[in-house]
Protein backbone atom coordinates (compact mmCIF):
# COMPACT_ATOMS: atom_id res chain seq x y z
CA UNK A 1 0.00 0.00 0.00
CA UNK A 2 1.11 3.52 -1.01
CA UNK A 3 -0.07 5.99 1.63
CA UNK A 4 1.11 9.47 1.86
CA UNK A 5 4.20 8.86 -0.46
CA UNK A 6 4.91 6.23 1.54
CA UNK A 7 5.35 2.13 1.21
CA UNK A 8 3.47 0.97 4.43
CA UNK A 9 1.68 -2.41 5.47
CA UNK A 10 4.75 -4.68 6.22
CA UNK A 11 3.20 -5.60 9.96
CA UNK A 12 0.28 -6.46 8.72
CA UNK A 13 -1.52 -10.12 7.36
CA UNK A 14 -1.02 -9.96 3.75
CA UNK A 15 -3.26 -11.53 0.67
CA UNK A 16 -1.91 -14.15 -1.22
CA UNK A 17 -2.11 -13.37 -5.23
CA UNK A 18 -2.46 -16.35 -7.23
CA UNK A 19 -1.90 -17.35 -10.85
CA UNK A 20 -5.20 -18.89 -12.05
CA UNK A 21 -3.59 -20.51 -14.35
CA UNK A 22 -1.21 -22.83 -12.38
CA UNK A 23 -2.37 -21.85 -8.92
CA UNK A 24 1.22 -20.53 -8.15
CA UNK A 25 1.56 -17.73 -5.70
CA UNK A 26 2.95 -14.75 -7.65
CA UNK A 27 2.78 -12.26 -4.95
CA UNK A 28 0.94 -10.63 -1.86
CA UNK A 29 -0.56 -7.29 -0.78
CA UNK A 30 -0.92 -6.36 2.42
CA UNK A 31 -4.64 -6.72 3.96
CA UNK A 32 -5.64 -3.31 4.84
CA UNK A 33 -8.69 -2.26 6.49
CA UNK A 34 -10.47 0.72 7.89
CA UNK A 35 -7.79 2.68 9.92
CA UNK A 36 -5.09 2.65 6.32
CA UNK A 37 -8.35 3.43 4.20
CA UNK A 38 -8.40 6.80 6.90
CA UNK A 39 -4.86 7.43 6.88
CA UNK A 40 -5.32 7.58 3.02
CA UNK A 41 -8.43 9.51 3.11
CA UNK A 42 -6.53 11.75 5.38
CA UNK A 43 -3.52 12.29 3.05
CA UNK A 44 -5.54 12.91 0.35
CA UNK A 45 -7.45 15.50 1.91
CA UNK A 46 -4.17 17.23 3.11
CA UNK A 47 -3.01 17.37 -0.18
CA UNK A 48 -6.17 18.72 -2.25
CA UNK A 49 -6.24 22.23 -1.70
CA UNK A 50 -2.41 22.28 -3.27
CA UNK A 51 -3.07 20.05 -6.13
CA UNK A 52 -6.54 21.61 -6.90
CA UNK A 53 -4.89 24.75 -7.09
CA UNK A 54 -2.36 24.08 -9.98
CA UNK A 55 -3.18 24.79 -13.28
CA UNK A 56 -4.61 22.28 -15.94
CA UNK A 57 -1.20 22.74 -17.65
CA UNK A 58 0.83 22.07 -14.29
CA UNK A 59 -1.40 18.79 -13.66
CA UNK A 60 -0.93 17.83 -17.03
CA UNK A 61 2.96 17.71 -16.78
CA UNK A 62 2.54 15.51 -14.20
CA UNK A 63 -0.03 12.92 -16.16
CA UNK A 64 2.00 12.87 -19.30
CA UNK A 65 4.82 11.88 -17.75
CA UNK A 66 2.96 9.11 -16.15
CA UNK A 67 1.58 8.03 -19.48
CA UNK A 68 5.15 7.54 -21.13
CA UNK A 69 6.43 5.97 -17.97
CA UNK A 70 3.53 3.37 -18.96
CA UNK A 71 4.74 3.01 -22.39
CA UNK A 72 7.74 2.42 -21.25
CA UNK A 73 7.26 -0.11 -18.45
CA UNK A 74 4.52 -2.21 -20.99
CA UNK A 75 6.12 -5.10 -20.78
CA UNK A 76 6.82 -5.37 -17.12
CA UNK A 77 3.29 -4.50 -16.54
CA UNK A 78 1.85 -6.71 -18.97
CA UNK A 79 3.73 -9.64 -17.69
CA UNK A 80 2.30 -8.88 -13.74
CA UNK A 81 -0.73 -8.63 -15.36
CA UNK A 82 -0.97 -12.11 -16.93
CA UNK A 83 0.66 -13.16 -14.19
CA UNK A 84 -1.87 -12.60 -11.51
CA UNK A 85 -5.05 -12.50 -14.14
CA UNK A 86 -4.29 -14.72 -16.76
CA UNK A 87 -5.19 -12.59 -19.69
CA UNK A 88 -2.57 -13.52 -22.71
CA UNK A 89 0.53 -11.53 -22.66
CA UNK A 90 -0.74 -9.87 -26.01
CA UNK A 91 -4.23 -8.70 -24.27
CA UNK A 92 -1.95 -7.53 -21.58
CA UNK A 93 0.13 -5.23 -23.52
CA UNK A 94 -2.74 -4.21 -25.15
CA UNK A 95 -4.45 -3.37 -21.91
CA UNK A 96 -1.49 -1.41 -20.87
CA UNK A 97 -1.54 1.27 -24.32
CA UNK A 98 -5.28 1.46 -23.29
CA UNK A 99 -5.12 2.06 -20.22
CA UNK A 100 -2.54 4.59 -20.83
CA UNK A 101 -4.35 6.45 -23.41
CA UNK A 102 -6.52 7.34 -20.45
CA UNK A 103 -3.96 9.19 -18.96
CA UNK A 104 -2.75 10.73 -22.30
CA UNK A 105 -6.14 11.66 -22.68
CA UNK A 106 -7.77 13.30 -20.03
CA UNK A 107 -4.34 15.09 -19.29
CA UNK A 108 -5.38 17.39 -22.64
CA UNK A 109 -9.12 17.22 -21.12
CA UNK A 110 -8.43 18.55 -17.95
CA UNK A 111 -7.29 21.78 -20.18
CA UNK A 112 -10.75 22.38 -21.43
CA UNK A 113 -13.11 22.39 -18.44
CA UNK A 114 -14.81 25.38 -19.29
CA UNK A 115 -17.02 27.80 -17.10
CA UNK A 116 -20.07 29.68 -18.87
CA UNK A 117 -21.48 33.13 -18.88
CA UNK A 118 -25.06 33.70 -18.73
CA UNK A 119 -27.30 36.20 -19.56
CA UNK A 120 -28.26 38.38 -16.58
CA UNK A 121 -32.33 39.11 -16.88
CA UNK A 122 -31.56 42.43 -14.73
CA UNK A 123 -28.29 45.22 -15.28
CA UNK A 124 -27.17 44.96 -12.11
CA UNK A 125 -25.83 41.46 -12.27
CA UNK A 126 -23.64 39.38 -14.00
CA UNK A 127 -24.25 35.49 -14.00
CA UNK A 128 -21.41 32.77 -14.03
CA UNK A 129 -21.37 29.56 -14.05
CA UNK A 130 -17.70 28.35 -12.57
CA UNK A 131 -16.50 24.68 -12.83
CA UNK A 132 -14.43 23.13 -9.56
CA UNK A 133 -13.02 19.73 -8.97
CA UNK A 134 -15.43 17.43 -6.36
CA UNK A 135 -12.96 16.84 -3.92
CA UNK A 136 -10.91 13.71 -2.53
CA UNK A 137 -12.19 10.64 -4.76
CA UNK A 138 -12.27 6.53 -4.14
CA UNK A 139 -11.78 4.62 -7.04
CA UNK A 140 -12.86 0.79 -6.37
CA UNK A 141 -12.46 -1.15 -9.89
CA UNK A 142 -12.34 -5.18 -10.83
CA UNK A 143 -10.01 -7.39 -11.39
CA UNK A 144 -10.88 -7.87 -15.05
CA UNK A 145 -8.88 -4.64 -16.70
CA UNK A 146 -6.14 -4.15 -13.63
CA UNK A 147 -4.68 -1.28 -15.20
CA UNK A 148 -7.48 0.33 -17.80
CA UNK A 149 -10.11 0.65 -14.95
CA UNK A 150 -7.74 2.52 -12.78
CA UNK A 151 -6.41 4.94 -15.34
CA UNK A 152 -10.07 5.57 -16.82
CA UNK A 153 -10.86 6.96 -13.38
CA UNK A 154 -7.51 8.39 -12.21
CA UNK A 155 -6.86 10.22 -15.20
CA UNK A 156 -10.15 12.46 -15.12
CA UNK A 157 -10.19 12.58 -11.68
CA UNK A 158 -6.30 13.97 -11.56
CA UNK A 159 -6.61 16.14 -14.73
CA UNK A 160 -9.65 17.98 -12.52
CA UNK A 161 -7.61 18.51 -9.82
CA UNK A 162 -9.27 15.93 -7.52
CA UNK A 163 -7.28 13.77 -5.21
CA UNK A 164 -7.15 9.94 -5.60
CA UNK A 165 -7.61 6.79 -2.88
CA UNK A 166 -7.43 3.51 -5.35
CA UNK A 167 -8.69 0.46 -4.09
CA UNK A 168 -7.91 -2.34 -6.76
CA UNK A 169 -9.48 -5.87 -6.32
CA UNK A 170 -7.60 -8.57 -4.24
CA UNK A 171 -7.72 -10.62 -7.36
CA UNK A 172 -5.61 -8.41 -9.16
CA UNK A 173 -3.76 -5.57 -7.33
CA UNK A 174 -0.41 -6.24 -8.44
CA UNK A 175 -0.70 -4.02 -11.32
CA UNK A 176 -1.92 -1.50 -9.14
CA UNK A 177 1.20 -1.85 -7.16
CA UNK A 178 3.31 -1.00 -10.38
CA UNK A 179 1.23 1.43 -11.38
CA UNK A 180 1.95 3.60 -8.09
CA UNK A 181 5.66 3.05 -8.70
CA UNK A 182 5.27 5.05 -11.95
CA UNK A 183 3.14 7.91 -10.22
CA UNK A 184 5.85 8.02 -7.56
CA UNK A 185 8.55 8.21 -10.83
CA UNK A 186 5.95 10.44 -12.62
CA UNK A 187 6.65 12.84 -9.41
CA UNK A 188 3.01 13.36 -8.27
CA UNK A 189 2.93 14.67 -4.90
CA UNK A 190 2.82 13.25 -1.98
CA UNK A 191 -1.19 12.30 -1.00
CA UNK A 192 -2.12 13.21 -4.19
CA UNK A 193 -2.40 9.28 -5.46
CA UNK A 194 -3.01 7.06 -2.23
CA UNK A 195 -3.08 3.24 -2.92
CA UNK A 196 -4.81 1.02 -0.28
CA UNK A 197 -5.18 -3.13 -0.57
CA UNK A 198 -7.15 -5.43 1.42
CA UNK A 199 -10.49 -6.11 2.78
CA UNK A 200 -12.95 -4.31 0.53
CA UNK A 201 -15.97 -4.16 2.58
CA UNK A 202 -13.63 -2.65 5.71
CA UNK A 203 -12.04 0.27 3.31
CA UNK A 204 -15.40 0.74 2.04
CA UNK A 205 -17.04 1.49 5.01
CA UNK A 206 -13.95 3.78 6.12
CA UNK A 207 -14.89 5.09 2.15
CA UNK A 208 -18.54 5.45 3.27
CA UNK A 209 -18.38 6.88 6.37
CA UNK A 210 -15.64 9.31 6.61
CA UNK A 211 -17.43 12.90 5.15
CA UNK A 212 -13.75 13.88 3.37
CA UNK A 213 -14.53 11.71 0.62
CA UNK A 214 -16.84 13.66 -1.74
CA UNK A 215 -16.93 10.83 -4.69
CA UNK A 216 -17.31 7.11 -5.27
CA UNK A 217 -15.90 5.86 -8.51
CA UNK A 218 -16.74 1.86 -8.76
CA UNK A 219 -16.56 -0.37 -11.44
CA UNK A 220 -17.51 -4.05 -10.74
CA UNK A 221 -20.88 -6.17 -10.23
CA UNK A 222 -24.12 -4.72 -10.15
CA UNK A 223 -24.74 -6.80 -7.24
CA UNK A 224 -21.67 -4.70 -5.15
CA UNK A 225 -23.02 -1.50 -7.39
CA UNK A 226 -26.32 -1.95 -5.52
CA UNK A 227 -25.00 -2.33 -2.22
CA UNK A 228 -22.67 1.06 -2.50
CA UNK A 229 -25.81 3.18 -3.56
CA UNK A 230 -27.50 2.17 -0.47
CA UNK A 231 -24.20 2.74 1.44
CA UNK A 232 -23.67 6.48 -0.35
CA UNK A 233 -27.15 7.81 0.81
CA UNK A 234 -25.81 8.72 4.51
CA UNK A 235 -23.14 11.24 3.33
CA UNK A 236 -24.55 11.97 -0.74
CA UNK A 237 -21.49 11.01 -1.77
CA UNK A 238 -21.21 11.21 -5.24
CA UNK A 239 -21.17 8.12 -7.92
CA UNK A 240 -19.94 6.81 -10.74
CA UNK A 241 -21.14 3.27 -11.22
CA UNK A 242 -19.78 0.96 -14.34
CA UNK A 243 -21.57 -2.18 -13.24
CA UNK A 244 -22.65 -5.64 -14.82
CA UNK A 245 -23.35 -6.10 -18.83
CA UNK A 246 -25.17 -8.57 -20.48
CA UNK A 247 -24.85 -8.19 -24.32
CA UNK A 248 -27.05 -8.98 -27.25
CA UNK A 249 -25.17 -9.51 -30.39
CA UNK A 250 -27.83 -9.51 -33.27
CA UNK A 251 -26.88 -10.63 -36.95
CA UNK A 252 -29.22 -9.89 -39.73
CA UNK A 253 -29.66 -11.50 -43.04
CA UNK A 254 -28.03 -8.78 -44.49
CA UNK A 255 -25.01 -9.11 -43.09
CA UNK A 256 -21.45 -9.96 -44.23
CA UNK A 257 -21.11 -13.09 -42.73
CA UNK A 258 -17.09 -12.51 -42.60
CA UNK A 259 -17.71 -9.48 -40.62
CA UNK A 260 -19.76 -10.37 -38.28
CA UNK A 261 -18.00 -13.65 -37.23
CA UNK A 262 -14.90 -11.24 -37.22
CA UNK A 263 -16.96 -9.00 -34.89
CA UNK A 264 -18.26 -12.19 -32.58
CA UNK A 265 -14.49 -13.39 -32.16
CA UNK A 266 -13.70 -9.96 -30.95
CA UNK A 267 -15.92 -9.21 -28.38
CA UNK A 268 -17.12 -12.78 -27.87
CA UNK A 269 -13.69 -13.92 -26.29
CA UNK A 270 -11.61 -11.50 -25.58
CA UNK A 271 -10.13 -12.12 -21.56
CA UNK A 272 -11.53 -15.58 -21.93
CA UNK A 273 -14.98 -13.66 -22.52
CA UNK A 274 -14.51 -12.45 -19.22
CA UNK A 275 -15.18 -8.63 -20.37
CA UNK A 276 -18.27 -6.25 -19.04
CA UNK A 277 -19.49 -5.67 -23.40
CA UNK A 278 -18.91 -9.15 -24.40
CA UNK A 279 -21.52 -10.77 -26.21
CA UNK A 280 -23.49 -12.66 -24.24
CA UNK A 281 -26.47 -14.00 -26.38
CA UNK A 282 -26.08 -14.60 -30.40
CA UNK A 283 -29.52 -13.54 -32.10
CA UNK A 284 -29.17 -15.29 -35.94
CA UNK A 285 -31.86 -13.96 -38.40
CA UNK A 286 -33.12 -17.32 -40.34
CA UNK A 287 -31.61 -16.55 -43.33
CA UNK A 288 -27.98 -16.09 -42.95
CA UNK A 289 -28.05 -18.49 -39.40
CA UNK A 290 -26.39 -21.97 -41.05
CA UNK A 291 -23.72 -20.03 -43.04
CA UNK A 292 -22.83 -17.98 -39.54
CA UNK A 293 -23.13 -20.65 -37.56
CA UNK A 294 -20.74 -22.92 -39.81
CA UNK A 295 -18.07 -20.47 -40.51
CA UNK A 296 -18.27 -18.99 -36.52
CA UNK A 297 -17.66 -22.36 -35.31
CA UNK A 298 -14.84 -22.90 -37.52
CA UNK A 299 -13.12 -19.35 -35.96
CA UNK A 300 -13.69 -20.77 -32.57
CA UNK A 301 -12.16 -24.34 -33.19
CA UNK A 302 -8.92 -22.30 -34.00
CA UNK A 303 -8.58 -20.58 -30.30
CA UNK A 304 -6.13 -21.93 -28.41
CA UNK A 305 -6.11 -22.02 -24.61
CA UNK A 306 -3.56 -22.23 -22.85
CA UNK A 307 -1.38 -20.51 -20.17
CA UNK A 308 -1.21 -16.23 -21.04
CA UNK A 309 2.66 -16.42 -20.78
CA UNK A 310 2.42 -18.22 -24.27
CA UNK A 311 2.44 -15.60 -26.97
CA UNK A 312 0.49 -18.45 -28.67
CA UNK A 313 -2.25 -18.51 -26.62
CA UNK A 314 -5.47 -16.88 -27.47
CA UNK A 315 -7.89 -17.99 -24.68
CA UNK A 316 -6.54 -18.18 -21.03
CA UNK A 317 -7.72 -19.34 -17.89
CA UNK A 318 -11.03 -17.85 -15.67
CA UNK A 319 -10.23 -16.06 -12.47
CA UNK A 320 -11.21 -18.52 -10.07
CA UNK A 321 -12.93 -21.83 -9.76
CA UNK A 322 -16.36 -19.93 -8.91
CA UNK A 323 -15.83 -18.64 -12.22
CA UNK A 324 -15.34 -22.19 -13.86
CA UNK A 325 -18.46 -23.32 -11.84
CA UNK A 326 -20.70 -20.35 -13.32
CA UNK A 327 -19.82 -20.95 -17.16
CA UNK A 328 -20.22 -25.12 -16.45
CA UNK A 329 -23.52 -24.09 -14.80
CA UNK A 330 -24.52 -22.35 -18.15
CA UNK A 331 -23.59 -24.40 -20.20
CA UNK A 332 -25.31 -27.37 -18.35
CA UNK A 333 -28.94 -25.80 -17.85
CA UNK A 334 -28.49 -24.74 -21.77
CA UNK A 335 -27.95 -28.31 -22.63
CA UNK A 336 -30.43 -29.73 -20.01
CA UNK A 337 -33.16 -27.17 -21.58
CA UNK A 338 -32.22 -28.47 -24.93
CA UNK A 339 -29.63 -27.12 -26.93
CA UNK A 340 -26.66 -28.56 -28.75
CA UNK A 341 -22.94 -28.09 -28.57
CA UNK A 342 -21.40 -26.98 -31.64
CA UNK A 343 -17.75 -27.02 -30.35
CA UNK A 344 -16.43 -26.77 -26.59
CA UNK A 345 -18.85 -27.16 -24.02
CA UNK A 346 -15.89 -28.58 -21.37
CA UNK A 347 -13.50 -27.19 -18.75
CA UNK A 348 -10.26 -28.08 -18.48
CA UNK A 349 -7.85 -28.10 -15.03
CA UNK A 350 -5.05 -29.07 -15.50
CA UNK A 351 -1.74 -27.97 -13.56
CA UNK A 352 -4.46 -26.33 -10.87
CA UNK A 353 -5.09 -24.17 -13.60
CA UNK A 354 -8.72 -23.50 -14.24
CA UNK A 355 -9.57 -23.58 -18.30
CA UNK A 356 -12.78 -23.99 -20.17
CA UNK A 357 -13.08 -24.67 -23.81
CA UNK A 358 -14.08 -21.70 -26.36
CA UNK A 359 -17.34 -23.25 -26.40
CA UNK A 360 -20.24 -22.62 -29.30
CA UNK A 361 -23.98 -23.81 -28.37
CA UNK A 362 -26.93 -23.63 -30.54
CA UNK A 363 -30.63 -24.22 -30.44
CA UNK A 364 -30.77 -21.99 -27.12
CA UNK A 365 -33.82 -20.12 -25.97
CA UNK A 366 -34.54 -17.41 -23.24
CA UNK A 367 -35.53 -19.21 -20.67
CA UNK A 368 -31.99 -20.55 -20.13
CA UNK A 369 -29.58 -19.07 -17.71
CA UNK A 370 -26.93 -18.08 -20.03
CA UNK A 371 -29.50 -15.95 -21.59
CA UNK A 372 -30.40 -14.14 -18.93
CA UNK A 373 -27.03 -13.70 -16.36
CA UNK A 374 -23.56 -12.57 -17.00
CA UNK A 375 -21.70 -15.51 -17.98
CA UNK A 376 -18.15 -14.03 -18.00
CA UNK A 377 -16.85 -16.88 -19.36
CA UNK A 378 -16.08 -18.29 -23.40
CA UNK A 379 -19.35 -19.39 -24.84
CA UNK A 380 -21.36 -17.92 -26.98
CA UNK A 381 -25.13 -19.10 -27.24
CA UNK A 382 -27.07 -18.45 -30.24
CA UNK A 383 -30.29 -18.55 -30.93
CA UNK A 384 -31.92 -18.04 -34.33
CA UNK A 385 -34.42 -15.00 -34.68
CA UNK A 386 -36.97 -14.36 -37.87
CA UNK A 387 -37.12 -10.72 -38.00
CA UNK A 388 -35.74 -7.30 -36.28
CA UNK A 389 -38.22 -6.15 -34.21
CA UNK A 390 -38.28 -10.02 -32.45
CA UNK A 391 -34.27 -9.22 -32.51
CA UNK A 392 -34.96 -5.95 -30.68
CA UNK A 393 -37.68 -7.35 -27.91
CA UNK A 394 -35.55 -10.18 -27.00
CA UNK A 395 -32.27 -8.14 -26.75
CA UNK A 396 -34.04 -5.36 -24.66
CA UNK A 397 -35.47 -8.19 -22.31
CA UNK A 398 -32.91 -8.05 -19.21
CA UNK A 399 -32.51 -5.47 -16.59
CA UNK A 400 -28.65 -4.40 -18.08
CA UNK A 401 -27.75 -2.00 -20.90
CA UNK A 402 -24.49 -1.72 -21.15
CA UNK A 403 -23.69 -2.98 -24.77
CA UNK A 404 -24.99 -4.10 -27.78
CA UNK A 405 -24.04 -5.77 -31.28
CA UNK A 406 -26.02 -5.68 -34.76
CA UNK A 407 -24.36 -6.57 -37.80
CA UNK A 408 -26.30 -5.62 -41.16
CA UNK A 409 -25.22 -3.87 -44.05
CA UNK A 410 -28.44 -2.38 -44.42
CA UNK A 411 -28.16 1.20 -43.18
CA UNK A 412 -32.26 1.79 -42.27
CA UNK A 413 -32.48 -1.82 -40.80
CA UNK A 414 -29.32 -0.95 -38.72
CA UNK A 415 -30.91 2.31 -37.97
CA UNK A 416 -34.34 1.13 -37.40
CA UNK A 417 -32.83 -1.22 -34.99
CA UNK A 418 -30.13 0.39 -33.22
CA UNK A 419 -32.93 3.11 -32.14
CA UNK A 420 -34.77 0.58 -30.37
CA UNK A 421 -31.63 -0.94 -27.94
CA UNK A 422 -31.52 0.24 -24.63
CA UNK A 423 -28.03 0.03 -24.45
CA UNK A 424 -25.20 2.14 -23.69
CA UNK A 425 -22.66 1.43 -26.27
CA UNK A 426 -23.63 -0.44 -29.35
CA UNK A 427 -21.01 -1.65 -32.03
CA UNK A 428 -22.46 -1.20 -35.52
CA UNK A 429 -20.53 -4.15 -37.68
CA UNK A 430 -17.86 -3.54 -34.84
CA UNK A 431 -17.12 -5.79 -32.23
CA UNK A 432 -14.43 -3.59 -30.64
CA UNK A 433 -15.78 -0.83 -29.62
CA UNK A 434 -13.56 0.59 -26.88
CA UNK A 435 -11.36 3.84 -26.76
CA UNK A 436 -10.45 6.44 -24.30
CA UNK A 437 -12.36 9.72 -26.11
CA UNK A 438 -15.73 8.17 -25.97
CA UNK A 439 -18.53 7.79 -23.26
CA UNK A 440 -18.60 4.51 -21.91
CA UNK A 441 -21.58 3.39 -20.02
CA UNK A 442 -24.53 1.67 -19.22
CA UNK A 443 -28.51 2.36 -18.86
CA UNK A 444 -30.76 0.53 -16.65
CA UNK A 445 -28.68 -1.77 -14.01
CA UNK A 446 -25.07 -1.26 -16.45
CA UNK A 447 -24.83 1.68 -14.15
CA UNK A 448 -25.06 5.25 -13.82
CA UNK A 449 -22.94 7.73 -15.72
CA UNK A 450 -20.33 7.56 -18.60
CA UNK A 451 -16.29 7.42 -18.35
CA UNK A 452 -14.11 8.61 -21.04
CA UNK A 453 -14.84 10.79 -23.12
CA UNK A 454 -15.80 14.73 -22.48
CA UNK A 455 -18.36 13.37 -19.81
CA UNK A 456 -15.92 11.34 -18.31
CA UNK A 457 -14.22 14.79 -16.71
CA UNK A 458 -17.83 15.77 -16.07
CA UNK A 459 -17.99 13.25 -13.36
CA UNK A 460 -15.34 15.10 -11.59
CA UNK A 461 -16.55 18.23 -11.58
CA UNK A 462 -18.74 20.49 -9.59
CA UNK A 463 -20.74 23.34 -11.13
CA UNK A 464 -20.91 26.64 -8.80
CA UNK A 465 -23.33 29.36 -10.13
CA UNK A 466 -21.87 32.92 -8.88
CA UNK A 467 -24.38 35.70 -9.35
CA UNK A 468 -22.34 39.06 -9.07
CA UNK A 469 -24.29 42.22 -7.83
CA UNK A 470 -23.20 45.39 -9.66
CA UNK A 471 -25.54 47.98 -8.43
N1 LIG B 1 -19.17 -1.48 -16.80
C1 LIG B 1 -17.87 -1.57 -16.80
O1 LIG B 1 -17.13 -0.69 -17.30
C2 LIG B 1 -17.22 -2.78 -16.20
C3 LIG B 1 -15.84 -2.98 -16.41
C4 LIG B 1 -15.23 -4.12 -15.84
C5 LIG B 1 -15.97 -5.02 -15.09
N2 LIG B 1 -17.30 -4.77 -14.91
C6 LIG B 1 -18.10 -5.73 -14.15
O2 LIG B 1 -17.38 -6.13 -12.97
C7 LIG B 1 -17.70 -7.50 -12.66
C8 LIG B 1 -16.43 -8.32 -12.56
O3 LIG B 1 -15.51 -7.67 -11.70
P1 LIG B 1 -15.37 -8.12 -10.17
O4 LIG B 1 -15.63 -9.59 -10.03
O5 LIG B 1 -14.09 -7.56 -9.67
O6 LIG B 1 -16.59 -7.31 -9.51
P2 LIG B 1 -16.93 -7.12 -7.94
O7 LIG B 1 -18.13 -6.28 -7.89
O8 LIG B 1 -16.95 -8.44 -7.26
O9 LIG B 1 -15.68 -6.32 -7.35
C9 LIG B 1 -15.34 -5.07 -7.87
C10 LIG B 1 -14.53 -4.30 -6.80
O10 LIG B 1 -15.36 -4.07 -5.69
C11 LIG B 1 -14.76 -4.57 -4.50
N3 LIG B 1 -15.84 -4.98 -3.61
C12 LIG B 1 -16.39 -6.21 -3.48
N4 LIG B 1 -17.37 -6.17 -2.56
C13 LIG B 1 -17.44 -4.89 -2.10
C14 LIG B 1 -18.23 -4.20 -1.13
N5 LIG B 1 -19.18 -4.83 -0.43
N6 LIG B 1 -18.00 -2.88 -0.92
C15 LIG B 1 -17.05 -2.23 -1.63
N7 LIG B 1 -16.26 -2.82 -2.55
C16 LIG B 1 -16.46 -4.14 -2.77
C17 LIG B 1 -13.87 -5.68 -4.99
O11 LIG B 1 -12.85 -5.93 -4.06
C18 LIG B 1 -13.33 -5.08 -6.27
O12 LIG B 1 -12.27 -4.19 -5.98
C19 LIG B 1 -18.60 -7.99 -13.79
O13 LIG B 1 -19.95 -7.90 -13.43
C20 LIG B 1 -18.31 -7.01 -14.91
O14 LIG B 1 -19.38 -6.90 -15.83
C21 LIG B 1 -17.94 -3.69 -15.44
O1 LIG C 1 -14.81 -5.19 -18.78
C1 LIG C 1 -15.14 -4.07 -19.02
C2 LIG C 1 -14.23 -3.08 -19.68
O2 LIG C 1 -14.71 -1.77 -19.46
C3 LIG C 1 -14.16 -3.41 -21.13
S1 LIG C 1 -13.16 -2.32 -22.03
O3 LIG C 1 -11.76 -2.70 -21.75
O4 LIG C 1 -13.43 -0.94 -21.58
O5 LIG C 1 -13.51 -2.51 -23.45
Amino acid sequence: MNINGEWVGDDLDTINVVNPANGETVGTVPRGGEKEANQAIEAAHNAFHSWSQLTAYERAGYLKRLHQLMLDNTEELAEIMTLEMGKPIHESRGEVKYAASFIEWFAEEGKRIYGETIPSHVSGKRLQVWKKPVGVVAAITPWNFPAAMLTRKMGPALAAGCTVIMKPSGESPLTAVKLMELCEQAGFPKGVINLVTGSSSKIAKAIMENDKVRKITFTGSTEVGKILIRQSADQVKRLSLELGGHAPLIVLDDANVDVAVKGVMASKFRNAGQTCICANRIYVQSGIYDAFVEKFSKAVEELKVGNGMNESVDIGPLINQAGLDKVNHHVDDAVNKGASVVTGGKSITEDRGVFYQPTVIKDVDQSMVVMQEETFGPVAPIQKIESLEEAAAFANDTPYGLAAYVFTENVAKGTRLIEQLNFGIVGWNDGAPSAAQVPFGGMKESGIGREGGHEGIDAFVESQYVSIGME
